[in-house]
Order: structure tokens, then C-alpha cells, then sequence
């Protein structure tokens, strides 16, 4: 049984991974778990090299061999996926994971013994029906070994686990068999038999977490099966088009990742690299989803989750593509490393933006149609690339006076490629937020930048636009429909909200003033911002308020930034630290020529007297940063009557208010 939670002994924060395994009992099963993840993984590259070793030099019947192993290791989880879960949960959870350790040793021990192709096939068979049960009970089990507010975390270590330990497997892989090079096909038995090794010292290390116990009654779930989360996720699907096209994509993006694994044992023969190879291709292909997964999020972390999607997508083809034209095994694992690096990029940020697409009560049933769909892809992947290359064959084809020869395996990359790419294409035209704003750039501007942080009490408005532009008037009329909705409402602005700011606003718009130097200019606004956020708008959000604020950080980008001759990039990161990175839940620009704002004053300050052309620049910057975050600002025609714009901005903003009560 799990101690109960003594915020005393355990204070760790609950997403605290180290926590986790500091708790023995789990720390023994994630040993364990580990290892047969490992075995798992080299038992798929042994058994592949082995089937091609068995089907001969016979280009043809490698694949086919390649393609039935492969095919054969996913078949049981669709058929009987469902099954499984039912059969785990009648069992004894610690004694089904022994024995189901040591029946899988005991069952890679005998695939070399037996040494036929026929075995290589049934054996597959058996041991992932055994690895179906397994899995259930392994997962069944955790709940029994940790508190409840750590559950997650430990499943986050069990999911990384999983597919984290694919690359050590595919360098062990390698390494066993460089070592067994003149061994011949010796060394790929060995590599089974270390495999089997794995899967039996887990059987062992099992057998000391006497924790995990038998299921309750209680605890049998409802096991829905593939076809019924298949059906009904579909209709939910098909019917909303960016769902659709996140669906489409993610499986693509692991398609194209399935495509070098099916099809790398072949290909790389024809790269003269054999087992090693495969080896090291397979590893720099999840070696790059891992750094993709992980990375690609925070390395473009300016660039829209939708681009970063449909770039990815076509990255992986792009990376097909290469593979498929470039024989030549260094750059062709540098460019699989690409590849899987592109395919992981998409996959997170497809799983993203499905969280966000997707409302709470479908979120679950879409997930679970997702993991079915990509299973469904990666199986029928998997399969059909190494009989198509099969069916290809090797060819020769006579162009004058020279034979160009070409390969199954390349030419089923070449055709993934396309089928990659395309999606990713059509992913790009469907989802596309930020139309006009060409791709490179906007890559080159990502780097380096930081997501924000953003208010989870209260509720952060920016009030953005040129001179004119009806910000005090529409802030005075938001304050009035919030406090009429029971609302606490504080009102501020920019320049000037604080003592510090008072003095700030005095040296920096009297006229007096005259020419300053723009990086002081730059340097005071942001001053006047750093207290402004610490002694006025961060304790208010804290309190549970709506804070409004009439001009924040994007005047300075808009002003300081593009209106003078500073680097954007630079006050950017001056105003971001100024501000301890805050942003305002939504930012409404009022949007106005001008000509028109300016045209409603007499009197002119120092900043509004500068040039028609500095109010263009700085009119143009705005609706630029608008652009760029669609789902976190409102742009508003501000030619429009007064009620008419409130009503656009109450509209937008009454979902977003906080709860009162
Ligand atoms: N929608 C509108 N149409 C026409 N005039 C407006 C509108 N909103 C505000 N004004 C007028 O324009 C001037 C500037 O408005 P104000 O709210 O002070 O702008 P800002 O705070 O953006 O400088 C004021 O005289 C105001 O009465
Ligand atoms: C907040 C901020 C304002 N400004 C400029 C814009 C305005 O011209 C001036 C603020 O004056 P203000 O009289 O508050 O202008 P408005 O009524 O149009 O909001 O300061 C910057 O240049 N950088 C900044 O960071």
C-alpha cells in the first residue's frame, strides 16, 4: 500500500521526477520496466537483420521477411489490444510480470536454436501477446506503488522510459554487432541472447517488489475496443477540420519515422554498412524524435504551434527525400537524425494544439482515437513499405550508354517522401495563422525567444494603439461593463501609474525635454514599466483583479522599436526583463490611420510630434505583433463608433473573465 501523502516527509513538489524514483518499490519496477523496454527494442533490430540473414541475398524476399516480422510484432495489439487489459486484470500482477519476463527470455533464447525463418515468425507472435499482458499489469501496478499526486510524474518517467531506452538499444545494437563482425551471423545471435538476458534479470527484479498485488474487484476498468474508439472518434473528427488535420498529420509524422525503421535494414545494405548500420540509422532517427520532442518547442519557441507542425511534416519528407537520393551511410545518419528530430517536432506540436483544439469532454474520447489511429498507421506502415520495396526489386534502368540502378527501399522513401511532404503541405494551407508573414523570417525571429508568462489570476488587458486612438475612451467604458458585472477592476497606464513613473512621464513627454538619446528614451519607458508591473499590476492580478492597462510592452516594441533606429530584438529584451516576461492575457489594438488619431488632438507632445512617417512605422509594428499571436490580441477597426468597438472588445473578453464568488 502507498504511505499517505506527509507534506513533512515527502515536500518535494508533486511534478519533482526525482521524488518519484527516491519511492523503492517504483524505483525496482521502473529498473525493471526499463530493462524489457530495452530488450524489446534490441529483440526489433535483431529480429529484423535476422529475417533478412534467413531470407538470403534475395533482395525480394528480405523485405518480405522484414515486412512479416515487422507486420507480425503489431498485429496481436490491434487484434487483441482490449483482450489483453481484461485477461491482466484476473491475474496476479507481480506474477504475471515474472513469468511474463522469463516466458519472453525463455522465447528469444529459443529463436536462435531453432535458427528457421517459420520460428522467427511465430515466435514474434507469442512474445508480444505475452508483452500485451504485461503491459497492462505493469501499468495497473504503479497506482499501487505511489501517492496519487505523483502518479503523473510517474508516468511521465514510464512513457520516456519506453521510448527513451531505443537509442541505448540501438548503440548496443551497433556495438555488439562491430564487435561480432567477423563472426558473421553469429553476432546477431548474440545480440538475442543479450536481449533475452535483459527480460530475464527484470523477471528477477521483480520478484522483490512484493507490493504489487493482485487486482481488486473494484479495479477492472472498462476496456473499449479499438473498433469502438475508432468509430466513434471518427465521427467527432472528421467533422471539425483542424482536428482532421492534426489527426492526418500526426500519424503522418510517425509514418515517415516508421518508414526508415521498416525499411533500414535493406537500405542500408545497399549502403555496404550492414547490421552496424542499421544499427546507427535506426538510433539517429529516434535519437533526433527524442531531440525533436524535447527541443524543437523551445528552440522556435516564437514560431506559431501551426507552423511548427506543417514545417515539421514537411521536414520529414524533405528528410525522406534526402535519404532516399543519398547513399551514403554518414550523411545518410545525419540526415535521419534530421528526419526524426522533424517528425518529433510535429508530433509535440500536434499533441499541443489537439489540447487546445479539442474541448474538455471530447479531449479524452480524441486522445484515444489519436493513439489508435497512429498504432493503426504504424503498423500498416511497418508492413506495406518492405513489400512494396519487395515488389520493386532492384533495378537497372539503361539511359543511353549508362545504367542507373536504383533499389526498392530508396524508391518507397522517394514515394513516402511525397506523401510526407504533401500532407505537411496541405497541413500548411488548412492551419496557416499567419498568412503574409513569410515562413524564414519568421524562423530566423523565433530564436532564442521566450514563451511569456502569462496571468493565471485575475485577468491582464492591454490596451494598445497610436495617438488617438480612443484607448482612454474605450478603457473608460470597459471599467464600467466590468464593474457592472460585479468585477474588481483596476484601472492604469502607461507612462506614469506609479510615484517613480510620475517623474519618468514629466522628463520623457515634456517638449523640453528636447532631444534624448533613443537608447535613454528606451531605458526610462522601460523603468517606468518595471515598477509599474512590480508595485501596481502584479499585486492587483494577484488579488484575484482585472487589471487594464492603457499602453504596455508592445508601445515600446512599436515606438522604441521599429519608430527609432533601435534593433527590435534589443528592446525587446529589455522591456521582456523589465517586466519579469508578464503579458497580458489579450492585448486590444485599436488600429487607426494616423492621420485621423492625430487629427483629434490640438496639442502635441514630444513623441506625437515626431514624423507622419515614424506613426506609419509605428502603426505598421503593432498590427506586425498583432499578427503573430492571434489568439492572444483583438485588432480593432477604431474608425468605428465608440459602442461598437466596446461591444467587440466585451464580447471577446466575457468568456475570458474571472469567476466571481
Ligand atoms: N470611436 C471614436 N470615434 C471618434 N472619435 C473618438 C472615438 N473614440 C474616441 N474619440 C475621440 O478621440 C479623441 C482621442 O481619444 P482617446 O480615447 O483619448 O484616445 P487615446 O487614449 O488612444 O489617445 C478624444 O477626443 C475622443 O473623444
Ligand atoms: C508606454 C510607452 C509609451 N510611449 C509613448 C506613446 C505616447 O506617445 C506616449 C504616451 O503618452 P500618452 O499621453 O499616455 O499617450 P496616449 O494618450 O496616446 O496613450 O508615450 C512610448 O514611446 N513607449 C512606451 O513604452
Amino acid at each position: 500500500m502507498p504511505e499517505p501523502y506527509d507534506p513533512l516527509t515527502d515536500p518535494a513538489p508533486a511534478h519533482d521526477l526525482r521524488a518519484v524514483l527516491r519511492i523503492r518499490a517504483f524505483r525496482r519496477l521502473w529498473i525493471a520496466f526499463g530493462l524489457s523496454s530495452l530488450g524489446d527494442w534490441i529483440g526489433l533490430l535483431a529480429l529484423t537483420a535476422m529475417a533478412k540473414n534467413f531470407a538470403g541475398d534475395d533482395y525480394q524476399a528480405a523485405n518480405f521477411a522484414i515486412g512479416g516480422v515487422l507486420f507480425l510484432r503489431v498485429l496481436p495489439a490491434l487484434v487483441m489490444g482490449p483482450v489483453a487489459g481484461w485477461v491482466a486484470d484476473r491475474l496476479d500482477r507481480r506474477w504475471t510480470m515474472i513469468l511474463g519476463d522469463l516466458i519472453r527470455a525463455a522465447f528469444f533464447v529459443s529463436i536462435p536454436i531453432v535458427g528457421t525463418l517459420t520460428w522467427v515468425l511465430v515466435a514474434t507472435v507469442l512474445i508480444e501477446i505475452v508483452s500485451l499482458i504485461w503491459g497492462p499489469s505493469k501499468d495497473a501496478s504503479v497506482p499501487n506503488l505511489v501517492p496519487r499526486h505523483r502518479l503523473e510524474a510517474a508516468n511521465q518517467i514510464s512513457l520516456v522510459t519506453t521510448y527513451g531506452s531505443a537509442l541505448p538499444a540501438a548503440v548496443i545494437f551497433t556495438a555488439i554487432t562491430l564487435a561480432g563482425r567477423g563472426l558473421g551471423e553469429v553476432a546477431i545471435d548474440i545480440a538475442v541472447y543479450v536481449n533475452a538476458a535483459t527480460f530475464a534479470v527484470s523477471g528477477l527484479a521483480i520478484i522483490s517488489v512484493a507490493e504489487i498485488g493482485r487486482a481488486g474487484a473494484h479495479d477492472h476498468e472498462d476496456h473499449p475496443t479499438l473498433w469502438r474508439t475508432m468509430v466513434e472518434g471518427w465521427s467527432y473528427v472528421t467533422g471539425t477540420p483542424v482536428v482532421r488535420g492534426l489527426v492526418v498529420g500526426i500519424s503522418g509524422a510517425f509514418a515517415a519515422g516508421a518508414v526508415v525503421i521498416g525499411l533500414g535494414r535493406t537500405y542500408v545494405e545497399d549502403l555496404d554498412a550492414g547490421d552496424p548500420g542499421y544499427g546507427v540509422l535506426f538510433g539517429a532517427v529516434f535519437g533526433g524524435l527524442a531531440l525533436g520532442m524535447g527541443f524543437a518547442p523551445r528552440i522556435f519557441s516564437g514560431l506559431s504551434r501551426r507552423r511548427l507542425f506543417a514545417a515539421g511534416l514537411v521536414g520529414s519528407g524533405v528528410g525522406l527525400a534526402g535519404l532516399s537520393l543519398i547513399q551514403q551511410i554518414e550523411i545518410a545518419t545525419m540526415i535521419a537524425i534530421l528526419l526524426g528530430f522533424c517528425a518529433g517536432a510535429s508530433w509535440v506540436s500536434g499533441q499541443t494544439l489537439l489540447g487546445l483544439e479539442v474541448p474538455d469532454n471530447l479531449r479524452g474520447r480524441t486522445f484515444a482515437f489519436v493513439q489508435s489511429a497512429v498504432r493503426t498507421v504504424l503498423a500498416l506502415t511497418l508492413a506495406v513499405a518492405p513489400f512494396l520495396a519487395g515488389a520493386i526489386g532492384r533495378q537497372t534502368v539503361r539511359v543511353g550508354d549508362r545504367s542507373l540502378s536504383y533499389n526498392g527501399a530508396a524508391l518507397t522513401m522517394l514515394i513516402a517522401a511525397v506523401v510526407a511532404g504533401s500532407i505537411g503541405l496541405v497541413a500548411w494551407r488548412q492551419m496557416d495563422d499567419r498568412p503574409g508573414v513569410p515562413f524564414w523570417r519568421d524562423v530566423r525571429k523565433s530564436f532564442g525567444k521566450t514563451p511569456g508568462v502569462y496571468p493565471t489570476t485575475g485577468l491582464f488587458v492591454a490596451l494598445e494603439g497610436g495617438e488617438g486612438a480612443g484607448k482612454s475612451t474605450q478603457s473608460a467604458l470597459l471599467v464600467k461593463w466590468l464593474e457592472d458585472r460585479g468585477q474588481h477592476v483596476l484601472l492604469t497606464r502607461e507612462p506614469g501609474a506609479t510615484d517613480l513613473g510620475k517623474t519618468l512621464r514629466q522628463i520623457v513627454l515634456d517638449p523640453a525635454t528636447g532631444d534624448i538619446s533613443h537608447r535613454a528614451e528606451a531605458l526610462i519607458y522601460a523603468a517606468d514599466k518595471a515598477e509599474h508591473v512590480d508595485s501596481v499590476i502584479k499585486p492587483a492580478l494577484k488579488a484575484g483583479s482585472v487589471v487594464i492597462t492603457d499602453r504596455y510592452v508592445d508601445s515600446a516594441l512599436a515606438y522604441q522599436g521599429s519608430g527609432r533606429d533601435l534593433d527590435l530584438s534589443d528592446v525587446e529584451r529589455v522591456n521582456r526583463w523589465a517586466t519579469a516576461d508578464l503579458r497580458p492575457n489579450l492585448t486590444v489594438l485599436l488600429d487607426l490611420a494616423p492621420k485621423s488619431g492625430l487629427g483629434r488632438f490640438e496639442e502635441r507632445d514630444r513623441i506625437e510630434a515626431q514624423s507622419a512617417d515614424f506613426h506609419e512605422r509605428v502603426r505598421a509594428a503593432f498590427l506586425e505583433l498583432a499578427a503573430a499571436e492571434p489568439q492572444h490580441y483583438l485588432v480593432i477597426d477604431a474608425t468605428q463608433d465608440r459602442e461598437q468597438i466596446a461591444a467587440q472588445i466585451q464580447a471577446r473578453l466575457l468568456p475570458l473573465l474571472p469567476k466571481i464568488g
